[in-house]
């Protein structure tokens, strides 16, 4: 293909007409959530499910507020049990102001003979209203904790795993899902609170009813029913709304980032793309709104007839009421008292289903979190104990490696000795394994077969952390760390001359310059986006990558690229210093600029994830083979003058 070829077309940039029908059918964009049942946890959303399963997520949900603060979990269900007490005594007080009431004799007298009760009544009213306020002051003092907490948890369990958890299929799409759980984690304790205060209502004004007649506790319960049915029922159209759309949400967050990104905002202008994009935007955005409107209204449709029917079963409940009373079953005071206990006992019930029907909402997703963390825990680093010192000898042996998503091998029986002092150049193609080979020699990854060793002793019975303290890696993409200068050259592990070590890094990589330049020397804030943060160019950043594992030392240094973004004065000054580098360590460096690989002692060529050939430069460029190739077409451009020359001849 041409390179003009593209320009035969020059697209519209003004038409912002999309076609749609890309976006439904574009393979990035469809973001399956593998592994998950999410359609198998709606159907499981039903009112005898929920009511199976709340007690667990109450335990769920108070086991979270007792890891972060037990005083306050503990403080908080005793509040709750005082005020459901203080209610069923309020309760108990107004059957017998009523009765005192209505009693017959002198007013003064039935006034005199209520007192007491009414004392009862005011002082249970208050003590209700003091509990309510440290409840739900306690409930939110533990609520945003429970959100840090499980949010740390995520985080621990991610930092800690394998590097590999990172290539399991579905693995990112379970992190946002977990986030999501993690941040549902703080309703739990609202929900439960509310859930558990509802119950406790209800709890109260049941031993009152009981105690007025036995039937009309049963008939309040029996009167919730079409309720719970329908809370539960729209709380499951909710949910599956939410899973329908949550892939287009996915896209419609990415787009977003994309689109709002300062490293993608040049091309966005340039390519003339934003139409493009915002169409992609819009057409998800559409589709989204379209589902949940139709799932608002279902829901809304489904609570009206649960409302109806709730109507219905109450007017029965009051019927009830009115026969025991004309039936002289039950006294004046005690009908009194029902009708606030049949309030109290509704309200509660509406509480418990309304709530409850959240709180198991909430519970599927706090699922997704227990399930990433204990998927995440489940790839703990766990592997040997040995602590190694610096190598002498690093060693690949026969070692294979397929990716977890992968459906062929990425390297294949690869034999590689790295020794201290020496500098190996990986060659190769794109995709051949340079990168994959070397996370293996550092023990980012472990091999799938066969071994890398450090002076003999495999990777997988070593402490992985003892042995990345003998690792200094400049990858091809580095972090650019949001932190001073200072700390992006010592990433907060500081050598005890201070300084002194962090200047001598940042001399061997140019970053010296970088740094004189910054208004405040090492104490610049190195990012934009923060309020007084400096931009630096992407060769500024790369010398600081390079400084960084100049400062970290460790006996393996390895360079992925590593002056890929250097102008040749930056370029040149890092190549002649590696030599002193390599002095008292191994150095491996990828690089596709062969002429930098004549810095090495050995050129090592990867071919499809295979060692294809070994040797130095001058036995390599001399010897058919994929190195010989490869420089032959890097040297295929003469400097204009020589053009002209080999024209003329
Ligand atoms: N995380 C991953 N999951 C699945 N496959 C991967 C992953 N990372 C790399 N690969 C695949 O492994 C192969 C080797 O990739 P690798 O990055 O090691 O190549 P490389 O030689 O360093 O390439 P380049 O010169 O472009 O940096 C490629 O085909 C790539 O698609």
């Amino acid at each position: 293909m041409t390179l003009d070829a593209t320009t035969d077309s020059t697209p519209d940039s003004t038409d912002s007409t999309v076609d749609s029908s890309t976006a439904a059918t574009d393979e990035a964009l469809r973001f399956a959530l593998q592994g998950e049942d999410l359609e198998g946890d709606a159907q499981r959303m039903t009112t005898a499910g929920m009511a199976r399963r709340l007690p667990r997520l109450l335990r769920e949900a108070l086991a979270l507020a007792w890891r972060v603060d037990r005083r306050a979990a503990v403080a908080l269900l005793a509040c709750q049990l005082v005020s459901a007490i203080t209610g069923a005594l309020g309760l108990l007080a107004t059957n017998q102001t009523i009765t005192a009431l209505v009693a017959s004799g002198h007013i003064t007298a039935r006034l005199r003979q209520a007192v007491p009760a009414i004392c009862v009544l005011a002082g249970a009213a208050g003590l209700r209203a003091l509990f309510g306020i440290a409840i739900t002051a306690l409930s939110n003092r533990l609520s945003p904790m429970v959100t840090r907490e499980a949010q740390f948890m995520m985080l621990d369990a991610a930092t800690n795993a394998e590097l590999s958890a990172y290539d399991h299929p579905g693995f990112n799409d379970r992190w946002d899902l977990a986030d999501r759980g993690a941040a549902t984690a703080s309703d739990m304790i609202g929900l439960s609170q509310n859930l558990i205060s509802s119950a406790a209502s209800l709890v109260s004004a049941a031993v009152v009813l009981a105690i007025i007649h036995p039937l009309l506790l049963p008939l309040t319960l029996l009167a919730a029913i079409p309720q719970a049915v329908a809370a539960t029922r729209a709380a499951r159209v909710a949910y599956e709304a939410m899973i329908a759309t949550s892939g287009l949400r996915r896209v419609m967050g990415m787009l977003r980032w994309h689109l709002g990104d300062k490293w993608q905002a040049d091309q966005i202008r340039s390519d003339t793309i934003a139409p493009y994009l915002l169409g992609k935007y819009s057409a998800a955005a559409e589709e989204v709104e379209r589902q949940t409107n139709r799932a608002v209204w279902r829901g809304a449709r489904i609570s009206l007839v649960g409302s109806v029917a709730a109507g219905l079963t109450s007017g029965a409940v009051w019927v009830t009421l009115a026969l025991l009373l004309s039936a002289g079953l039950i006294s004046i005071g005690s009908a009194g008292t029902a009708v606030f206990a049949l309030r109290a006992a509704s309200q509660g019930l509406q509480g418990m289903v309304g709530y409850g029907a959240q709180l198991f909402r909430s519970g599927l997703y706090l699922d997704h979190w227990s399930t990433f963390v204990a998927e995440a825990s489940g790839m703990r680093l766990a592997r040997g104990h040995g602590v190694p010192e610096a190598p002498a000898v690093v060693a690949a042996r026969k070692v294979s490696f397929t990716y977890p998503t992968a459906e062929k091998e990425t390297l294949h029986e690869v034999d590689l000795e790295i020794r201290r002092g020496e500098i190996v150049a990986l060659i190769g193609e794109n995709g051949s394994g340079k990168s994959t080979l070397m996370r293996l020699l550092c023990g980012l990854n472990l091999p799938t077969a066969g071994a890398v060793e450090w002076d003999g002793v495999d990777t997988r019975e070593l402490d992985p952390h003892a042995l990345w303290r003998h690792v200094a890696v400049v990858p091809q993409e580095f972090a650019r760390w949001p932190m001073s200068a200072r700390e992006n050259i010592h990433l907060g592990q500081p050598r005890p001359d201070g300084d002194t070590s962090v200047l001598r890094a940042a001399a061997a990589s140019g970053a010296d310059d970088v740094i004189a330049s910054l208004r405040s020397g090492l104490d610049t804030l190195l990012a934009r986006e923060f309020w007084g943060g400096v931009a630096l160019s992407s060769g500024q950043w790369q010398r600081f990558a390079v400084a960084r594992s100049l400062h970290r030392g460790g006996g393996l240094l390895v360079l992925d690229e590593p002056t890929s973004d250097l102008d040749p004065r930056a370029e040149h000054r890092i190549f002649t210093g590696l030599r002193e580098i390599a002095a008292d360590r191994a150095v491996i460096l990828v690089t596709h600029n062969l002429a930098n690989a004549s810095v090495a002692d050995r050129i090592v060529c990867m071919e499809g994830g295979r060692i294809t050939q070994s040797g130095s430069f001058a036995e390599l460029v001399n010897q058919p083979g994929i190195f010989q190739r490869l420089w032959s077409l890097q040297s295929d451009r003469p400097i204009p003058e020589q053009r002209h020359q080999d024209q003329k001849d």
